[in-house]
Protein backbone atom coordinates (compact mmCIF):
# COMPACT_ATOMS: atom_id res chain seq x y z
CA UNK A 1 0.00 0.00 0.00
CA UNK A 2 1.80 3.60 -1.22
CA UNK A 3 0.63 5.88 1.82
CA UNK A 4 0.55 9.70 0.60
CA UNK A 5 0.98 12.42 3.13
CA UNK A 6 -2.10 13.70 4.50
CA UNK A 7 -2.27 16.63 2.11
CA UNK A 8 -2.26 15.35 -0.67
CA UNK A 9 -5.35 13.45 0.39
CA UNK A 10 -7.03 16.65 1.61
CA UNK A 11 -5.87 18.42 -1.62
CA UNK A 12 -7.77 15.16 -3.33
CA UNK A 13 -11.15 15.70 -1.72
CA UNK A 14 -11.16 19.79 -2.11
CA UNK A 15 -10.56 18.91 -6.01
CA UNK A 16 -13.30 16.66 -5.90
CA UNK A 17 -15.69 18.64 -4.40
CA UNK A 18 -14.83 21.75 -6.36
CA UNK A 19 -15.23 19.61 -9.73
CA UNK A 20 -18.49 17.85 -8.71
CA UNK A 21 -16.79 14.99 -9.29
CA UNK A 22 -18.03 11.46 -7.07
CA UNK A 23 -15.82 10.42 -3.74
CA UNK A 24 -15.39 9.22 -0.63
CA UNK A 25 -12.93 8.82 2.27
CA UNK A 26 -13.28 6.91 5.24
CA UNK A 27 -11.49 5.09 8.08
CA UNK A 28 -12.30 1.90 9.76
CA UNK A 29 -13.00 1.81 13.52
CA UNK A 30 -9.22 2.20 15.58
CA UNK A 31 -7.39 3.07 12.35
CA UNK A 32 -5.21 6.10 11.83
CA UNK A 33 -5.68 5.62 8.02
CA UNK A 34 -7.92 7.50 5.34
CA UNK A 35 -8.25 6.06 2.41
CA UNK A 36 -10.17 7.97 -0.43
CA UNK A 37 -11.75 6.21 -3.69
CA UNK A 38 -12.07 8.79 -6.52
CA UNK A 39 -14.36 8.38 -9.60
CA UNK A 40 -13.08 10.21 -13.00
CA UNK A 41 -15.89 11.07 -14.51
CA UNK A 42 -19.35 12.52 -12.64
CA UNK A 43 -21.29 9.27 -13.75
CA UNK A 44 -23.94 7.88 -11.68
CA UNK A 45 -23.00 4.09 -10.84
CA UNK A 46 -25.50 1.87 -9.62
CA UNK A 47 -24.55 -0.93 -7.73
CA UNK A 48 -24.34 -4.06 -10.52
CA UNK A 49 -23.38 -1.96 -13.19
CA UNK A 50 -20.74 -4.22 -13.97
CA UNK A 51 -18.54 -3.45 -10.79
CA UNK A 52 -17.75 -5.95 -8.52
CA UNK A 53 -15.48 -3.50 -6.52
CA UNK A 54 -15.85 0.27 -5.33
CA UNK A 55 -17.79 1.74 -2.19
CA UNK A 56 -21.35 1.00 -1.90
CA UNK A 57 -23.70 3.72 -0.46
CA UNK A 58 -27.62 2.23 -0.04
CA UNK A 59 -30.75 4.05 1.28
CA UNK A 60 -32.88 2.94 4.05
CA UNK A 61 -35.90 2.19 1.40
CA UNK A 62 -36.00 1.69 -2.25
CA UNK A 63 -36.81 5.35 -3.15
CA UNK A 64 -33.33 5.91 -3.98
CA UNK A 65 -30.36 4.64 -5.53
CA UNK A 66 -28.10 1.82 -4.37
CA UNK A 67 -24.56 3.87 -5.84
CA UNK A 68 -21.36 2.40 -6.22
CA UNK A 69 -18.47 4.80 -6.35
CA UNK A 70 -16.04 2.91 -8.19
CA UNK A 71 -12.01 2.84 -7.41
CA UNK A 72 -10.72 4.41 -9.81
CA UNK A 73 -7.87 5.89 -8.47
CA UNK A 74 -7.41 5.54 -4.49
CA UNK A 75 -5.38 8.06 -2.04
CA UNK A 76 -4.12 6.00 0.95
CA UNK A 77 -2.91 8.38 3.85
CA UNK A 78 -1.47 7.98 7.48
CA UNK A 79 -3.31 10.65 9.42
CA UNK A 80 -2.03 10.64 12.55
CA UNK A 81 -3.02 12.88 15.69
CA UNK A 82 -5.57 15.02 14.88
CA UNK A 83 -6.77 18.17 17.09
CA UNK A 84 -10.73 18.30 17.69
CA UNK A 85 -12.20 21.55 15.86
CA UNK A 86 -13.46 23.56 18.58
CA UNK A 87 -17.16 23.37 18.85
CA UNK A 88 -20.17 25.67 18.43
CA UNK A 89 -22.72 23.19 20.04
CA UNK A 90 -24.19 25.68 22.57
CA UNK A 91 -25.12 27.90 19.67
CA UNK A 92 -27.43 25.32 18.19
CA UNK A 93 -28.75 23.99 21.91
CA UNK A 94 -31.85 26.27 21.32
CA UNK A 95 -33.25 24.29 17.81
CA UNK A 96 -32.37 20.67 19.72
CA UNK A 97 -34.88 21.89 22.06
CA UNK A 98 -37.32 23.46 19.76
CA UNK A 99 -40.77 22.87 21.04
CA UNK A 100 -42.79 22.06 17.92
CA UNK A 101 -39.89 19.40 17.28
CA UNK A 102 -40.24 17.65 20.66
CA UNK A 103 -44.35 18.03 20.25
CA UNK A 104 -44.32 16.06 16.75
CA UNK A 105 -41.86 13.23 17.40
CA UNK A 106 -43.74 12.39 20.95
CA UNK A 107 -47.10 12.42 18.96
CA UNK A 108 -45.64 10.27 16.35
CA UNK A 109 -44.02 7.91 19.57
CA UNK A 110 -47.34 7.83 21.35
CA UNK A 111 -48.99 6.63 18.01
CA UNK A 112 -46.42 3.78 17.59
CA UNK A 113 -46.96 2.73 21.42
CA UNK A 114 -50.84 2.01 20.14
CA UNK A 115 -49.68 -0.51 17.62
CA UNK A 116 -47.33 -2.21 20.21
CA UNK A 117 -49.61 -2.34 22.93
CA UNK A 118 -51.69 -3.94 20.37
CA UNK A 119 -49.52 -6.30 19.38
CA UNK A 120 -49.76 -5.38 15.68
CA UNK A 121 -45.46 -4.98 16.56
CA UNK A 122 -42.97 -6.17 18.81
CA UNK A 123 -40.46 -3.08 17.71
CA UNK A 124 -40.16 -0.10 15.74
CA UNK A 125 -37.47 2.22 14.82
CA UNK A 126 -38.83 6.09 14.90
CA UNK A 127 -36.31 8.63 13.95
CA UNK A 128 -36.51 12.59 13.21
CA UNK A 129 -34.33 15.25 11.23
CA UNK A 130 -32.66 18.44 12.76
CA UNK A 131 -31.78 21.00 10.29
CA UNK A 132 -28.53 23.12 11.75
CA UNK A 133 -28.48 26.31 9.54
CA UNK A 134 -25.03 26.04 7.39
CA UNK A 135 -22.22 27.65 9.21
CA UNK A 136 -18.68 28.52 8.14
CA UNK A 137 -17.40 24.98 9.29
CA UNK A 138 -16.42 23.70 5.85
CA UNK A 139 -16.66 19.75 4.56
CA UNK A 140 -13.48 18.45 5.05
CA UNK A 141 -12.76 20.38 8.96
CA UNK A 142 -16.10 17.95 9.90
CA UNK A 143 -14.92 15.33 8.40
CA UNK A 144 -11.72 15.87 10.22
CA UNK A 145 -13.74 16.50 13.47
CA UNK A 146 -15.22 12.95 13.32
CA UNK A 147 -12.17 11.71 12.72
CA UNK A 148 -10.45 12.77 15.82
CA UNK A 149 -13.35 12.28 18.21
CA UNK A 150 -14.89 9.29 17.27
CA UNK A 151 -11.35 6.78 16.58
CA UNK A 152 -13.75 3.47 17.40
CA UNK A 153 -16.76 3.99 14.88
CA UNK A 154 -15.99 3.76 10.84
CA UNK A 155 -16.04 7.35 9.86
CA UNK A 156 -16.50 8.68 6.34
CA UNK A 157 -17.53 11.36 4.20
CA UNK A 158 -19.55 10.67 0.54
CA UNK A 159 -20.19 12.92 -1.96
CA UNK A 160 -22.10 12.22 -5.36
CA UNK A 161 -22.98 15.35 -7.06
CA UNK A 162 -26.56 13.80 -8.71
CA UNK A 163 -26.85 12.09 -5.00
CA UNK A 164 -25.85 14.67 -1.97
CA UNK A 165 -22.73 15.18 0.68
CA UNK A 166 -22.82 12.74 3.59
CA UNK A 167 -20.78 12.44 6.88
CA UNK A 168 -20.87 10.22 9.49
CA UNK A 169 -19.38 7.90 12.53
CA UNK A 170 -21.36 4.47 12.62
CA UNK A 171 -20.50 2.27 16.02
CA UNK A 172 -22.38 -0.64 13.86
CA UNK A 173 -21.75 -3.17 11.52
CA UNK A 174 -23.75 -4.62 8.99
CA UNK A 175 -22.09 -7.50 7.59
CA UNK A 176 -18.42 -7.96 7.30
CA UNK A 177 -17.29 -10.96 4.64
CA UNK A 178 -14.17 -12.46 4.07
CA UNK A 179 -13.21 -15.74 2.37
CA UNK A 180 -16.72 -17.04 3.34
CA UNK A 181 -16.41 -16.41 6.97
CA UNK A 182 -19.09 -13.48 8.14
CA UNK A 183 -19.16 -11.20 11.12
CA UNK A 184 -22.24 -8.99 12.25
CA UNK A 185 -23.19 -7.57 15.24
CA UNK A 186 -26.16 -7.04 17.37
CA UNK A 187 -26.70 -3.09 18.48
CA UNK A 188 -29.32 -1.99 20.53
CA UNK A 189 -30.23 -0.06 23.97
CA UNK A 190 -28.76 2.92 24.86
CA UNK A 191 -27.83 5.45 27.85
CA UNK A 192 -25.88 8.28 28.13
CA UNK A 193 -22.16 7.64 29.08
CA UNK A 194 -21.06 9.64 32.46
CA UNK A 195 -17.67 8.29 33.04
CA UNK A 196 -17.74 4.44 33.96
CA UNK A 197 -18.28 1.46 31.57
CA UNK A 198 -19.70 -0.32 34.36
CA UNK A 199 -23.36 0.44 34.34
CA UNK A 200 -26.99 -1.78 34.95
CA UNK A 201 -29.40 -2.06 31.88
CA UNK A 202 -32.82 -2.63 32.17
CA UNK A 203 -35.23 -5.03 31.16
CA UNK A 204 -36.71 -2.63 28.15
CA UNK A 205 -33.41 -2.35 26.70
CA UNK A 206 -32.13 -6.17 27.31
CA UNK A 207 -35.16 -7.04 25.79
CA UNK A 208 -34.94 -5.00 22.78
CA UNK A 209 -31.38 -6.20 21.97
CA UNK A 210 -32.17 -9.95 22.39
CA UNK A 211 -35.25 -8.88 20.04
CA UNK A 212 -32.18 -8.12 17.45
CA UNK A 213 -30.04 -10.90 18.21
CA UNK A 214 -32.51 -13.36 17.82
CA UNK A 215 -33.91 -11.96 14.51
CA UNK A 216 -30.78 -11.38 13.09
CA UNK A 217 -29.31 -15.12 13.81
CA UNK A 218 -33.07 -16.33 12.45
CA UNK A 219 -32.10 -14.10 8.85
CA UNK A 220 -28.49 -15.76 9.44
CA UNK A 221 -29.52 -19.49 9.69
CA UNK A 222 -30.82 -20.08 5.87
CA UNK A 223 -27.86 -18.60 4.16
CA UNK A 224 -25.00 -20.01 7.14
CA UNK A 225 -23.55 -22.75 9.35
CA UNK A 226 -22.43 -22.71 12.51
CA UNK A 227 -24.31 -19.18 13.28
CA UNK A 228 -22.97 -18.36 16.86
CA UNK A 229 -23.16 -15.33 18.75
CA UNK A 230 -20.70 -14.06 20.96
CA UNK A 231 -21.01 -12.63 24.58
CA UNK A 232 -23.35 -9.19 25.25
CA UNK A 233 -21.05 -6.46 26.06
CA UNK A 234 -21.27 -2.71 27.16
CA UNK A 235 -19.81 -0.50 23.75
CA UNK A 236 -19.47 3.39 24.35
CA UNK A 237 -19.75 4.98 21.21
CA UNK A 238 -19.00 8.55 21.74
CA UNK A 239 -20.78 10.20 24.65
CA UNK A 240 -22.97 6.70 24.93
CA UNK A 241 -23.45 3.37 25.63
CA UNK A 242 -24.70 0.42 24.00
CA UNK A 243 -25.11 -3.13 24.17
CA UNK A 244 -24.03 -5.83 21.56
CA UNK A 245 -23.72 -8.68 20.75
CA UNK A 246 -20.98 -10.14 18.25
CA UNK A 247 -22.90 -12.59 15.71
CA UNK A 248 -19.73 -15.15 13.53
CA UNK A 249 -20.69 -17.32 10.68
CA UNK A 250 -19.99 -19.57 8.02
CA UNK A 251 -21.13 -19.21 4.81
CA UNK A 252 -23.10 -22.10 3.14
CA UNK A 253 -21.03 -20.91 -0.23
CA UNK A 254 -18.44 -18.92 -1.01
CA UNK A 255 -20.39 -17.95 -4.57
CA UNK A 256 -23.31 -16.85 -2.47
CA UNK A 257 -24.24 -12.98 -3.76
CA UNK A 258 -23.36 -10.36 -1.45
CA UNK A 259 -26.72 -9.01 -2.20
CA UNK A 260 -28.48 -12.21 -0.47
CA UNK A 261 -26.78 -11.72 2.65
CA UNK A 262 -27.73 -8.24 2.25
CA UNK A 263 -31.28 -8.47 1.45
CA UNK A 264 -31.46 -11.36 4.86
CA UNK A 265 -30.03 -8.56 6.98
CA UNK A 266 -30.87 -5.10 6.15
CA UNK A 267 -33.09 -3.32 7.56
CA UNK A 268 -32.11 -5.14 11.27
CA UNK A 269 -34.56 -4.63 14.04
CA UNK A 270 -31.52 -1.62 15.34
CA UNK A 271 -33.02 0.89 12.61
CA UNK A 272 -36.47 -0.88 11.68
CA UNK A 273 -38.66 -3.08 13.62
CA UNK A 274 -39.89 -6.35 13.93
CA UNK A 275 -41.99 -7.77 11.88
CA UNK A 276 -39.68 -6.17 9.31
CA UNK A 277 -42.65 -5.77 7.25
CA UNK A 278 -44.89 -4.07 9.70
CA UNK A 279 -42.21 -1.68 10.99
CA UNK A 280 -41.04 -0.50 7.73
CA UNK A 281 -44.88 0.16 6.40
CA UNK A 282 -44.92 1.90 9.91
CA UNK A 283 -42.27 3.87 9.33
CA UNK A 284 -42.96 5.21 5.89
CA UNK A 285 -46.57 5.75 6.91
CA UNK A 286 -46.16 7.56 10.35
CA UNK A 287 -42.47 8.72 10.13
CA UNK A 288 -43.50 12.01 8.38
CA UNK A 289 -40.21 12.75 6.51
CA UNK A 290 -37.58 11.14 4.26
CA UNK A 291 -34.85 9.12 5.57
CA UNK A 292 -33.20 8.76 2.51
CA UNK A 293 -29.69 7.26 3.25
CA UNK A 294 -29.96 7.21 6.93
CA UNK A 295 -29.93 3.83 8.11
CA UNK A 296 -29.12 2.39 5.43
CA UNK A 297 -25.80 1.19 4.78
CA UNK A 298 -22.47 1.86 3.29
CA UNK A 299 -18.50 0.66 2.82
CA UNK A 300 -15.89 -1.14 0.84
CA UNK A 301 -16.15 -4.10 -1.63
CA UNK A 302 -13.23 -5.44 -2.82
CA UNK A 303 -13.33 -7.66 -6.14
CA UNK A 304 -11.85 -11.11 -4.11
CA UNK A 305 -16.18 -10.96 -2.96
CA UNK A 306 -14.95 -9.43 0.68
CA UNK A 307 -17.06 -6.37 1.90
CA UNK A 308 -17.25 -4.44 4.93
CA UNK A 309 -20.25 -2.76 5.62
CA UNK A 310 -21.93 -0.45 7.78
CA UNK A 311 -24.97 1.11 9.07
CA UNK A 312 -25.73 4.71 7.96
CA UNK A 313 -26.06 5.87 11.61
CA UNK A 314 -24.52 8.94 13.70
CA UNK A 315 -24.37 10.87 10.01
CA UNK A 316 -25.70 13.62 8.30
CA UNK A 317 -26.28 15.02 4.98
CA UNK A 318 -24.61 18.42 4.02
CA UNK A 319 -26.56 21.10 1.41
CA UNK A 320 -25.30 24.25 0.57
CA UNK A 321 -28.14 25.11 3.10
CA UNK A 322 -27.69 23.28 6.03
CA UNK A 323 -26.73 20.31 8.23
CA UNK A 324 -29.41 17.70 8.40
CA UNK A 325 -28.78 15.48 11.21
CA UNK A 326 -30.49 12.27 11.44
CA UNK A 327 -31.29 10.17 14.89
CA UNK A 328 -33.65 7.30 15.93
CA UNK A 329 -34.49 5.32 18.70
CA UNK A 330 -36.28 1.45 18.90
CA UNK A 331 -39.59 1.79 20.53
CA UNK A 332 -40.93 -1.24 22.20
CA UNK A 333 -44.35 -1.44 24.11
CA UNK A 334 -42.50 -0.26 27.45
CA UNK A 335 -41.21 2.94 25.94
CA UNK A 336 -41.45 6.11 27.34
CA UNK A 337 -41.57 8.72 24.92
CA UNK A 338 -40.00 11.10 27.41
CA UNK A 339 -36.99 9.18 27.37
CA UNK A 340 -37.04 7.71 24.21
CA UNK A 341 -37.10 11.80 22.89
CA UNK A 342 -34.38 12.40 25.30
CA UNK A 343 -32.49 9.45 23.66
CA UNK A 344 -32.32 11.31 20.25
CA UNK A 345 -31.43 14.29 21.79
CA UNK A 346 -28.39 12.92 23.10
CA UNK A 347 -27.54 10.49 19.82
CA UNK A 348 -27.60 14.22 17.67
CA UNK A 349 -24.43 15.38 19.79
CA UNK A 350 -22.53 12.79 18.21
CA UNK A 351 -22.74 15.32 14.93
CA UNK A 352 -23.77 18.42 16.68
CA UNK A 353 -19.81 18.54 18.43
CA UNK A 354 -18.52 18.61 15.00
CA UNK A 355 -20.21 21.75 14.00
C1 LIG B 1 -31.30 4.45 15.21
C2 LIG B 1 -30.14 4.79 15.78
O1 LIG B 1 -29.39 3.91 16.52
C3 LIG B 1 -29.76 2.55 16.67
C4 LIG B 1 -30.75 2.38 17.73
C5 LIG B 1 -30.35 2.13 19.04
C6 LIG B 1 -31.39 2.08 20.16
O2 LIG B 1 -32.58 2.11 19.86
O3 LIG B 1 -31.02 2.05 21.33
C7 LIG B 1 -29.00 1.91 19.35
C8 LIG B 1 -28.08 1.80 18.38
C9 LIG B 1 -28.48 1.78 16.95
O4 LIG B 1 -28.69 0.47 16.55
C10 LIG B 1 -29.52 6.13 15.59
O5 LIG B 1 -28.40 6.33 16.06
O6 LIG B 1 -30.14 7.00 14.95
Amino acid sequence: MNLQPADKLWEAVAAALKNELPFVVFSPPESTRVTGYFQKDGKLVKANDDHSSGFLFAPFSEDYPVVLIPSDSIVHAEIGDLTPPESTKDQVQDIIGEDNTRKKHITLLSEALRSLKSGKLDKVVLSRKLLIPRSERDIISVFKGLLSRYPTAFRYLWHHPEVGTWVGATPETLVKIEEGMLETMSLAGTQPYRGSMDVSWGPKEKEEQAMVTRSILNRLYPHCLHVQAGDTRTVKAGKLLHLLTPVKAVLTSQELPLEEIVAALHPTPAVCGLPRKKAKKFILEHEGYDRKYYTGYLGPLSKQGSAELYVNLRCMEITDEAFSIYVGGGITKDSDPDAEWEETVNKSKTMLAVL
